[in-house]
């Protein structure tokens, strides 16, 4: 008896239906600039750490970002979570507040956080969670910076 067999036998015994899960993305793109720059650190290792990236200036980014949840699949309503409702929490957590904006003057978060592509998967990734209906649903946040500079985050500590 494979695994599949194995489950569908213990669920007609428990008369629990297996309910299939399935990860399901929605991309958005927004554009920002910004410096890299810690408070932590001198000028001169500030310079000597993010070079270019840290002059006062700044620079931009069409950044694009891909949101990850994942669950079961509702039999009624055949979704893991409704597409056009997703849309709107991208919309309250990442566009209002991201979009065309000076991420370290505009976004509080980024006031004593350097503005890395790590830290605003870190920020998407909170704001988010305080937007969707159910906790577990969020998997994965995916920030393309540029064509090759792609960073993934899972919510994950240490
Ligand atoms: N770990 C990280 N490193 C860097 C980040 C980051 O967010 N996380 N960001 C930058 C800069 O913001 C910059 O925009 C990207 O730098 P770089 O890859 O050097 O940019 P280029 O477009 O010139 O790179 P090419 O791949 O050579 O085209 C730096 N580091
Ligand atoms: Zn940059």
């Amino acid at each position: 008896m494979n695994q599949l067999d194995k489950q569908k036998a213990e669920s007609s015994v428990s008369g629990k239906q297996l309910q299939p899960k399935v990860y399901v993305t929605k991309c958005e793109t927004f554009s920002a600039c910004h410096r890299l720059h810690s408070n932590q650190l001198s000028d001169e290792s500030n310079q000597s750490i993010f070079g270019k990236c840290n002059n006062p200036n700044g620079h931009g980014h069409n950044y694009k970002v891909e949101v990850t949840v994942y669950g079961p699949v509702d039999p009624v309503t055949g979704m893991v979570m409704n597409l056009t409702d997703l849309k709107k929490y991208m919309q309250l957590a990442i566009m209002n507040n991201l979009d065309h904006k000076n991420l370290d003057k505009d976004v509080p978060f980024f006031k004593d956080v350097v503005s890395t592509t790590e830290n605003l998967a870190v920020y998407i990734w909170d704001q988010l969670s305080l937007l969707l209906p159910s906790p577990g649903l969020l998997h994965e946040i995916k920030i393309h910076e540029t064509e090759k500079n792609i960073v993934v985050y899972r919510g994950d500590h240490c």
